[in-house]
């Protein structure tokens, strides 16, 4: 058997064309604003990469930099003005924020209409609930790349290592959404080589390079690693995968670029609904 590549990158790029296509049709160009708060230099990456593709597809973009000094209230007093700018229709707040800000309660102060990186509780509970809602953009960007591979996830057992707000809870929900039997796995699982072992699908989802061991998993699943660590590893271990999974996503390549893609098709989503 040899996998198939889940590759996110040529998907992304072909999205883009049919974004920027909607994105010509609006009257008023939609505008994500960005926020970053201190200086970690990969989160400014990640932040000008999303700039960028608003950039190709037409979008505008209003960039928002805080010093590693802000404090929770002026953080929640920059959300409430975006909140209000009509001319801004979704914002994203980059992950993570300097310690001494209650991040929780910042993402959970951008307006739901806004949310376009899906990262409020509510929006979390609309889509558990299966209710409309922008989807935490790395597992929304998960599952648009499923679908266009057509990997059926009816009836499978999907284990997801990983249980963050933005990351393992809803990619856990989605897949559960989407009539999978979901395992949770994490830091306190203790026997997580058998659980990978069961899994027809598996998502590493813990930020531990290469923690998941490729021969835990079974010949045939489905795999898909949205860690990215120095050196070009993810979460999961690839060694021999290739020639006996079904599918596999790259890193990089993968589930990055499809990240960023959610993040911009919701930013247009958001701006067709406010329109
Ligand atoms: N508010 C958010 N914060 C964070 C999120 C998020 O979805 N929302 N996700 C991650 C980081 N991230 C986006 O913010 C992200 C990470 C990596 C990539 C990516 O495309 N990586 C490339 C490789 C990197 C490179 O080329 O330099 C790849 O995998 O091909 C995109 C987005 C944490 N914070």
């Amino acid at each position: 058997m040899t996998a198939q590549i889940l590759d996110g990158k040529a998907l992304a790029k072909q999205r883009e064309q049919m974004l920027k296509q909607r994105v010509d049709l609006l009257e008023q160009k939609p505008v994500l604003a960005t926020i970053l708060v201190g200086d970690d230099p990969s989160s400014a990456t990640y932040v000008q990469m999303k700039i960028n593709a608003c950039g190709r597809v037409g979008m505008g973009s209003r960039s928002v930099e805080l010093p590693s000094t802000t404090t929770t209230e002026q953080l929640l007093a920059t959300i409430d003005e975006l909140n209000n700018d009509s001319q801004v229709c979704g914002i994203l707040l980059q992950h993570p924020v300097p310690p001494q800000i209650d991040e929780r309660a910042c993402f959970d102060a951008i307006d739901i209409t806004k949310d376009v990186d899906g990262v409020t509780t509510q929006g979390f509970g609309r889509m558990a609930m299966g209710e409309q809602a922008f989807g935490s953009a790395t597992p929304a960007g998960i599952m648009t790349l499923l679908k266009h591979y057509d990997i059926q996830l009816s009836g499978k057992h999907a284990v997801v290592v990983g249980r963050s707000p933005i990351l393992g809870k809803p990619m856990a929900a989605m897949l559960l959404n989407a009539n999978c039997t979901v395992t949770i796995c994490h830091s306190r699982t203790e026997d997580l080589a058998d659980q990978i072992g069961r899994a027809d699908i598996v998502v590493g989802a813990v930020g531990k390079p290469e923690l998941i061991r490729a021969d835990w998993i079974k010949d045939g699943a489905v795999v898909v690693d949205a860690g990215y660590h120095q050196g070009g590893l993810g979460d999961i271990e690839k060694d021999g995968l290739e020639n006996r999974v079904a599918a596999v996503t790259p890193v990089p390549g993968g589930v990055g670029p499809m990240t960023i893609n959610a993040l911009i098709s919701q930013t247009l989503e958001s701006a067709e609904l406010l329109a």
